[in-house]
């Protein structure tokens, strides 16, 4: 993606987004609700015009892909099935119109564990299995760059641990892979790296790990019998450029903004005794809250009973 922007009127959804979602990785694409996630996929597919840049796929754009379902794959919405043709049917319609064989679609129906609906209507399908049924049809053409919006949406604990290692798995046959969500935990465990939006613009692009990394979340827990005299002692020696010294639970102290070398040798100096030196790490979920704190659009507040003040 170069630039690549889309406006609605005098609002701008998708704000000059660069960025190269690489291949052979599993790459997050997070951001909070109404941030531009979707419309940049469907900027990517050709579904909607940018207002400025482009989005290129293996350096072509979509409409210029003679069979894009063998080019790039995508589960957009499970529920643009039309409801009353049988999952095989659906599959047969989309792999005849790229020159994709009819026998691949008993091979996706297999893969995605649908072969025993395949001649059931749509219509009739759960979420879960509507969005297998979209992973089918991701997986159709065989393509090298995957696209899936929200993909675990629906799914019980055994469909997303497939989903996860489907992933994976695409991945590590070098394929692109390019997934939106907004469970964190699942990222952490699924993406290799991450892209984060909020109000259309590029807030990260990096891997999961350093993304972590960059959090305040992430802290140093001190355990003494002198806990008091410690957190005194830390705060003069460690405090300020962004350092935060603060007490936890009983004989506790948290450091923010520093590392466990520099907590125990202030320690040392200040002659006070350690019980316990643990570097926490922040969660990604708390990385993210940090991350995009400023462009939440739909803020909820605090809970109502919070708000009325019970
Ligand atoms: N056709 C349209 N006309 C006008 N505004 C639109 C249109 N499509 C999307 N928008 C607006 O663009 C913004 C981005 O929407 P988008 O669906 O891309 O966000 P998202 O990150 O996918 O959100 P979510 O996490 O809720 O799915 C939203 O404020 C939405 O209202």
């Amino acid at each position: 993606m170069r630039g690549l922007t889309k406006r609605y009127g005098d609002r701008t959804v998708v704000d000059g987004l660069t960025m190269e979602v690489a291949a052979g990785r599993v790459t997050g694409f997070l951001g909070p609700n109404g941030a531009g996630k979707s419309t940049t996929m469907r900027m990517i597919l050709g579904l909607d015009r940018p207002t400025a840049g482009e989005a290129l796929i293996g350096g072509r754009a979509y409409r210029e892909l003679r069979y894009p379902l063998r080019e790039v794959g995508a589960l957009l919405d499970a529920k643009a099935v039309h409801p009353g043709r049988s999952a095989r049917r659906h599959l047969l319609a989309m792999a005849r119109s790229n020159g994709v064989p009819a026998r691949r679609v008993d091979e996706v129906l297999a893969a995605v564990g649908l072969e025993q609906v395949a001649g059931r209507r749509a219509g009739t399908f759960s979420l879960g299995m509507g969005q297998r049924l979209g992973i089918a049809g991701a997986l159709l053409g065989d393509p090298r760059v995957l696209l899936f919006d929200e993909p675990v949406n629906g799914l019980d604990p055994d469909g997303v641990l497939w989903v996860r290692r489907l992933m994976r798995s695409l991945a590590d046959e070098g394929r692109t892979v390019f997934v939106s969500s907004h469970l964190m935990s699942e990222m952490q465990l699924t993406a290799d790296r991450l892209v984060v939006i909020g109000r259309g613009r590029l807030l990260a692009d990096a891997p999961v790990a350093e993304v972590i990394a960059a959090s305040s979340g992430n802290s140093v827990r001190a355990r003494s019998p002198r806990a008091d005299e410690l957190a005194g002692e830390l705060a003069v020696r460690l405090g300020g450029d962004g350092v935060r010294v603060r007490r936890g639970a009983e004989g506790e102290v948290l450091v923010s903004g520093s590392t466990a070398e520099r907590v125990g040798a202030a320690a040392h100096a200040a002659g006070l005794p350690l019980f316990e030196l643990t570097a926490v790490q922040a969660s990604l979920e708390e990385a993210y809250m940090e991350l995009t704190g400023a462009s939440v659009e739909y803020d909820a507040g605090a809970p109502v009973a919070e708000r009325a003040g019970r």
